[in-house]
């Protein structure tokens, strides 16, 4: 579908034949970023990740990212500080067992936790006050700035809202902070470890590579700051938004429910306790997410592309700067590709093999080709840990005699899909925690 909207033209994509075209196909003229206001302001100039324009500079950074930031073993490395954030947080709904929760604060909180002592070490008042201001910021990426569609007359639109400067005022915050524990960290030795954590958080890789290996695009710190704020931009939001969807899932299909629980608990009933180690063994917990990415997928239409070049698909003119927003929603939900397409169920999966890296164009839940999310290992990790904690120890039940058909599933629009309403929920201990 072709969509004026102000000076910008916009392809929205929703059929798999055509997100192939663009996706893989033709790929490399659709690798790059529209620049939008936030984005300008809040990625440095789009010098981070998720922004910068295709070239040599977002290839060093991909290239970073994927071998140093998130690869397998430093996903590995990370270990402890989800188990140490997750069993905090199993241990504060203990203490409130009986009473309702929001538990989708609790989620937000953790995943927030985890992110922050990933890439800036261990827990201070200063990064407490970081994530209370990125958590705001990031609110203000999701809001649909009039500007970005208007740039020949942006100046003179940014008079009449407040956005910018709203945008600006947080940026601003924030990178005083992140100025302020860079200048720190370099002083007391940039290739010292954090003191207090026993791995090595991801400023102090790139501090490292600042410092060390000669790179065609030497890091500045601002481009370090870019980096590490898509860390939190792309990777907080999105976990949440998973273990809030899969937990409404799950307390509207009490069967579903009871069948993940039962598999968690026959695994670790021994242990007492959840092991990654044992994660092989969760198949019906990985259906589950499989089909929470299919049926909430969490950024609903991808991050937008922009074409780098004009160029034909499928007998259409697309012109150079074209935007292209592929609806991964819609194909989740594609009747042709998916049986009962409008019903949560994971078991799809046992006949269906798809996996996290677009082998099939119906199910992208992390986008496809050179753009996709270098996220795929460490974002279902953080999911299935903080899952399988939270079904393992607790049983839950939903309050006020309110029933499963009850529970509101209306999504808000956002960068990642989130439900409209917090969820509530009652936390009842059924394997209570060892330490
Ligand atoms: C469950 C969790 C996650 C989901 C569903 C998800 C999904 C996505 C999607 C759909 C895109 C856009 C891909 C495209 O345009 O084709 C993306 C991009 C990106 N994601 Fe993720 N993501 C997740 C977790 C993470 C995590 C944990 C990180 C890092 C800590 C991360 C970092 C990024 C970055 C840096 C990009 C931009 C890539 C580029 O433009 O080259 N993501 N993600």
């Amino acid at each position: 579908m072709h969509l004026r909207l102000g000076e910008i033209d916009n392809v929205i994509v929703s059929s798999p034949e055509i997100a192939k075209e663009f996706l893989k196909t033709h790929d490399i003229i659709f690798a790059s970023r529209p620049s939008l206001i936030s984005s300008e302001i809040g990625c440095y100039g789009n010098t981070d990740i998720a922004f910068a324009p295709y070239g040599n500079y977002w290839k060093q950074l991909r290239k970073i990212c994927t071998q140093e930031l998130l690869s397998t073993p430093r996903v590995q490395s990370l270990r402890p500080i989800r188990e140490e954030e997750v069993t905090d947080l199993c241990k504060s709904i203990a203490h409130n067992a009986g009473k309702p929760i929001n538990l989708t604060d609790k989620i937000s909180q953790v995943s927030y936790d985890i992110m922050v002592r990933a890439c800036l070490g261990k827990k201070s008042d200063e990064k407490s006050l970081f994530t209370k201001i990125v958590r705001e910021g990031l609110q203000n990426v999701s809001v649909f700035d009039i500007a970005d569609v208007y740039p020949s007359i942006k100046l003179l639109l940014h008079l009449f809202t407040d956005l910018r400067r709203r945008v600006e005022k947080h940026h601003e915050q924030l990178d005083t902070i992140m100025g302020k524990i860079i200048d720190d960290r370099k002083r007391a030795s940039a290739v010292k470890i954090d003191e207090g954590e026993k791995q090595e958080d991801l400023l102090n890789v790139l501090l490292k590579l600042q410092s060390g290996v000669s790179l065609e695009h030497p890091l500045t710190n601002d481009n370090i700051k870019a980096v590490l704020m898509d860390m939190f931009g792309a990777g907080v939001d999105t976990t949440t938004s998973v273990v809030d969807w899969t937990m409404a899932e799950l307390l509207k299909n009490r069967i579903i429910l009871k069948t993940v629980q039962d598999e968690l608990r026959q695994v670790f009933d021994d242990k007492g306790r959840v092991d990654e180690s044992n994660f092989d063994e969760l198949e019906y917990l990985k259906l589950v997410i499989k089909e929470t990415f299919r049926f909430h997928p969490t950024v609903p239409l991808l991050l937008p592309r922009e074409s780098r070049e004009p160029c034909q698909i499928n007998g259409y003119d697309i012109p150079a700067k074209t935007r292209v927003l592929v609806n991964a929603w819609a194909m989740g939900r594609d009747p042709k590709y998916w049986n009962d397409a409008q019903s949560f169920k994971p078991e799809r999966f046992l006949e269906k093999s798809v996996d996290f890296k677009a082998s099939s164009l119906e199910y992208i839940p992390f986008g496809a080709g050179r753009r996709m999310c270098p996220g795929t290992i460490y974002g279902p990790v953080i999911v299935e840990f903080q899952l399988a904690m939270l079904l393992y120890h607790f049983d839950w039940i939903l309050p006020d005699g309110m029933k499963p058909e009850d529970l509101e599933m209306t999504e808000v629009f956002g960068v990642a899909s989130r439900r409209k309403q917090d969820l509530y929920v009652v936390p009842i201990v059924s394997r209570p925690l060892l330490v």
